[in-house]
C-alpha cells in the first residue's frame, strides 16, 4: 500500500530525514514513534506529496507521492500535526467545504463520527479548544472512509476518554480493511493500536518491530505477598518459577509469557495478594533491536 524508499530531505542547517525505508501493507496499522523534532512529521509530508524529496521516494498503490500528488491525496484520509483550518468557518462548514472536494457521500459517516466523538460542530473554529479542532481533523481525515489513513500525533489535545474512544474507531476502521499510518510520541497509544512500528531518531530509523512479537518478549514481574512467610520460602525454595527476589512474605516472579506454572505453584500456598508491572515496551524494543541490529544500521522486519 505505502513504500518509503531511501527517502532524504536535508534542510538548511542540517536537519531533517535521511535514508528512511520503510513498506506499510494493506490493511496494517503502522506505527512512527519518537521524540519531538526526530522527523515525523517531514517523512508524512513528504508521504502526503508536499514536500519534494532531495533522494528517494514515497509511493502510494504505486504511485509517486511527489509526481502524483492530486491523484494520491484523493485516496488518503489525512490529519496533519497542525491543522490549518479556514479562518471564519464553523467545524461544519468547514467539513462541508472537505466533502465538496472529497466528492464522496459521507454525510451518514460523518454525523455518526460527530456523535461518537461529542462536540458541537457549529462552533465557529476559532473559538474551539486544541481538543475540539483535533475532532474536527479526525472526522474530517476518517469520513469518507478512504483506504489509507495517515495521522500525524492524532491524539495530541485529547482527554484520556477521547484518547480511548480514537483507539476504538481505529481499531474499527482496521477491521474493516483500512490502512493506518499514525505517529505518536506514546508507547502505549501505538501498542494499543499498531501491528507494526518504526522508531525514528535525529532523521534516521533505528528499529522497525513487530508489536506483538514484542509484546511476547515483554517480561512481566509479578509482586506476591504470601499469608505467611513460611510459604514465601517454601514457594521459593520449590524452584518451579524464576524468582527475581524474596524479602519475608513478598516474592517477585518475572514471566514472559507462561503464567500457568505460576498460577500453579503459587495455588499451592496462601497468597494475600498478586500485582502485576510489565516492561516498559520501549525498553523492549530497543533490547531486541541492540539484540539483533546493533551497529548495523540494520532495520529488522
Ligand atoms: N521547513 C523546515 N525548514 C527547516 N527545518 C525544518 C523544517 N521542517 C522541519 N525542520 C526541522 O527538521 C527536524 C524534524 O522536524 P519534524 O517536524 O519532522 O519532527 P517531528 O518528529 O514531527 O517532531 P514533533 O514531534 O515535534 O512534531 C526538526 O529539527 C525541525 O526543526
Amino acid at each position: 500500500m505505502l513504500v518509503v524508499d531511501g527517502l532524504t530531505k536535508l534542510f538548511p542547517g542540517g536537519k531533517g530525514i535521511s535514508d528512511v525505508s520503510f513498506t506499510v501493507e494493506q490493511g496494517e496499522v503502522f506505527g512512527f514513534i519518537g521524540p519531538n523534532g526526530a522527523g515525523k512529521s517531514t517523512t508524512i509530508r513528504h508521504i502526503m506529496g508536499f514536500m519534494k524529496p532531495d533522494r528517494g521516494s514515497a509511493s502510494i498503490k504505486g504511485l509517486d507521492t511527489w509526481k502524483q500528488q492530486g491523484i494520491v491525496q484523493k485516496l488518503v484520509g489525512y490529519l496533519p500535526g497542525e491543522i490549518a483550518f479556514i479562518e471564519g468557518m464553523t467545524g461544519k462548514e468547514f467539513l462541508d467545504f472537505l466533502a465538496r472536494m472529497q466528492r464522496v457521500d459521507s454525510t451518514a459517516k460523518r454525523k455518526q463520527l460527530i456523535d461518537r466523538l461529542q462536540f458541537d460542530v457549529t462552533t465557529p473554529i476559532r473559538k474551539m479548544s486544541k481538543g475540539m479542532k483535533q475532532k474536527v481533523g479526525i472526522v474530517a481525515a476518517f469520513m469518507h472512509s478512504p483506504e489509507l489513513i495517515i495521522l500525524d500525533e492524532p491524539t495530541s489535545g485529547l482527554d484520556p476518554l477521547m484518547q480511548q474512544l480514537f483507539i476504538e474507531l481505529v481499531v474499527e476502521e482496521k477491521a474493516r480493511g483500512t490502512t493506518f499510518l499514525m505517529s505518536s510520541h506514546s508507547f502505549p497509544e501505538i501498542e494499543r493500536t499498531c501491528d507494526r512500528a518504526a522508531i525514528i531518531k535525529d532523521g534516521r530509523l533505528v528499529a522497525t518491530n513487530n508489536i506483538h512479537e514484542l509484546q511476547s518478549m515483554q517480561r512481566k514481574l509479578v509482586v506476591i505477598v504470601f499469608e505467611h512467610s513460611e510459604d514465601a520460602e517454601a514457594f521459593v525454595r520449590d524452584g518451579h518459577v524464576p524468582v527475581e527476589s524474596h524479602d519475608g512474605r513478598n516474592v517477585i516472579v518475572a514471566v514472559q509469557g507462561n503464567y500457568n506454572e505460576l498460577i500453579h505453584e503459587a495455588a499451592k500456598y496462601k497468597v494475600r495478594s498478586l500485582d502485576i508491572t510489565a516492561q516498559n515496551l520501549e525498553d523492549v524494543f530497543m533490547q531486541y533491536y541492540d539484540r539483533n541490529d546493533a551497529g548495523k544500521g540494520a532495520v529488522a522486519g
